[in-house]
């Protein structure tokens, strides 16, 4: 019997938490059955309680103290244990049927997701058959409010396609608090950040900013060249590696981003939907009033 995930990922302060607790309101709304694992050591507080919380396994307040660790020493500290203690998953996790969906709210830092093996290890102790079988599906998301500093942007794009390699499960990637940036950008401009191209590069509102204030360009036109060899070597290798890192997630188009407002039910929704596709959800589901049905005539037949 599989069983049905979404790992909710993404750097620090991203609304993953939040996200979680939407998405928890619309299931319960829905009368869809959901388990929520807390695998955040540090978190404190939530809007709904967690089936299953790390913390009861393991405090990132203890091992700072009694470790001598920072905090993010003492993150990966947490996650070695939970690797060498997954029964304290299995347990709880191993009697859930296919109607669950389990939705693992994971910590905000960002190496876990770059450069440290534990989280693929752990995507691969969840999603092995013959072990917990779950069929599992990551969301990562990214602040929307990024799109106002493009470089910014495509750093974060980055970390999410390197997010996305390093796991090989199914990936969506996730604008969030789209409330904070809606009024503030265009539809068809928005369009550009959800498919990713370079040419974000040359209007980028901040950049134009920057180099006026450096006295690099007089005003938008120059910017507005992409062809203007000459003005990205004169803006120096930041501006380059900026272009090269651009035109590499562009060239990859491997990265497409979704949009949330967690506000807006229909957009909590839609999210749950593409969830449910990746993972094949509705596929596994017993056709319970199906079956209902089936009788009933059975019955009637007889008669
Ligand atoms: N305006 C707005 N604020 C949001 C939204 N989602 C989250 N926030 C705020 O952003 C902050 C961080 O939200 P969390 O949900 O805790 O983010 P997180 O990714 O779980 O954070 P960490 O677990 O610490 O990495 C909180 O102050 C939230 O209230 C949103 O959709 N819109
Ligand atoms: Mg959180």
């Amino acid at each position: 019997m599989s069983k049905f995930g979404v790992m909710v990922m993404g750097p620090a302060g991203a609304g993953k938490s939040t996200f979680c607790a939407s998405l928890i309101t619309h299931l319960n709304l829905n009368r869809r059955s959901c388990f929520y694992v807390n695998l955040d050591p540090a978190a404190e507080t939530f809007e709904h309680a967690p089936d299953l919380d790390i913390k009861d396994l393991i405090s990132l307040e203890d091992v700072m103290e009694e470790m001598g660790l920072g905090p993010n020493g003492g993150l990966i500290y947490c996650f070695e244990f939970l690797m060498e203690n997954l029964d304290f998953l299995t347990d709880s996790l191993d009697s859930l049927t296919e109607e669950y969906l389990i939705i693992f709210d994971m910590p905000g830092q960002i190496e876990l997701y770059t450069h440290v093996p534990i989280l693929p290890a752990l995507v691969r102790f969840l999603t092995r058959a013959g072990s917990l079988d779950i069929r599992l599906c990551a969301a990562y998301l990214l602040e929307a409010t990024f799109v106002v500093d493009r470089a910014k942007f495509f750093a974060g794009t980055l970390s999410a396609m390197s997010a996305m390699i390093m796991l090989e499960v199914p990936h969506l990637n996730i604008l969030s608090k789209m409330d904070l940036v809606k009024d503030q950008i265009r539809k068809r401009d928005l369009k550009r950040f959800q498919m990713p191209d370079s040419t974000l590069l040359d209007d980028d509102p901040a950049e134009i900013a920057r180099r006026k204030a450096e006295g690099t360009i007089e005003d938008k036109d120059e910017m507005a060249d992409p062809q203007d060899k000459g003005a990205l070597m004169r803006g120096g290798g930041f501006r380059r590696l900026n272009r090269a890192v651009a035109n590499l997630i562009e060239n990859f188009s491997m990265v497409n981003y979704l949009k949330l407002d967690v506000q807006d039910e229909d957009s909590v929704g839609a999210i749950l939907s593409y969830i449910d596709d990746c993972i094949q959800y509705h596929e596994a589901q017993e056709p319970k009033e199906l079956k209902d049905m089936e009788f009933d005539g059975m019955d009637e037949m007889e008669d």
